[in-house]
């Protein structure tokens, strides 16, 4: 399980993160919404050792994370996956993949019944393992680094904006995909700016507002939970 207590952490003088609390348990989604600006990727940044918090503290299953590098906490267990392409441009697409099992210690089989899986979902990485990974679309690129970190079978995943760049037509695949990634025992956190696609697929949800945790309730209650939120807001903002 990965816990988050009181996370505290920004760029230089300037604050994003004012005291973030959450806990991601094993087989279950987490959905982090918020508007632009709100700190979500700080708080994934932070998380995976990118960024050094000022105060706080991670926990995978018990064990501290907070302030070490991120290969470390890579290698203990947690994986970051950026909006974005970060997977190695200049790869083949079997060769990103295949970069996902070192974390493994080069288990071959577990790499070839990885990637069976990983075919078997997305068929366009089987169709462009030989290509190099600057050669596919934004999207396609999104994939590939789902299936590089598919591939290390990580404890805990974090994935920024995985609807980013990718085509309306390839959300609902990759966010199956990661439901039953969650449901094999993974603990998943989403960060998605518009909740209402993987919210369906989440089983919690928190909304993250000035780097602070205003809402955390079960994914189904979200949406009354914002309305009442909105309604509250507006009846103190006609009071005053
Ligand atoms: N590298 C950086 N240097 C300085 N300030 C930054 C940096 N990255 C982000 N910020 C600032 O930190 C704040 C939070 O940004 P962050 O990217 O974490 O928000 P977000 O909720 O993920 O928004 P978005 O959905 O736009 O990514 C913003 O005010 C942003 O301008």
């Amino acid at each position: 399980m990965l816990e988050v207590r009181g996370l505290m952490a920004g760029y230089g003088d300037i604050p994003v993160l004012r005291g973030i609390s959450l806990h991601a348990k094993p087989g279950e989604i987490l959905l982090i919404g918020g508007e632009n600006g709100a700190g979500k990727s700080t708080l994934m940044r932070a998380i995976a050792g990118f960024i050094k918090p000022s105060q706080g503290s991670v926990l995978l299953d018990g064990q501290p994370l907070t302030g070490l590098p991120p290969e470390k906490v890579a290698q203990s267990g947690l994986r970051l996956v950026l909006d974005g392409h970060r997977v190695f441009p200049e790869l083949t697409v079997y060769d990103n993949l295949r970069m996902g099992v070192a974390a493994r210690r080069g288990d071959r089989a577990g790499l070839a019944r990885s990637l069976e899986e990983i075919y078997a979902v997305f068929p366009i990485l089987k169709e462009k393992a030989k290509a190099r990974a600057h050669d596919l679309s934004g999207g396609q690129q999104q994939i590939l680094a789902l299936g590089q970190a598919f591939v290390a079978q990580p404890r805990v995943l974090l994935c920024d904006e995985p609807s980013l760049g990718v085509a309306q037509a390839l959300l609902p695949p990759i966010l199956s995909f990661l439901r039953r990634w969650a449901e094999g025992g993974t603990a998943v956190v989403i960060v998605d700016q518009h909740v209402k696609i993987s919210l369906p697929y989440a089983d919690r949800a928190m909304i993250v507002q000035r780097g602070e945790v205003v809402l955390d309730c079960p994914a189904g209650e979200l949406d009354q939970r914002l309305s009442d939120m909105h309604e509250a807001r507006q009846s103190a903002y006609a009071e005053s």
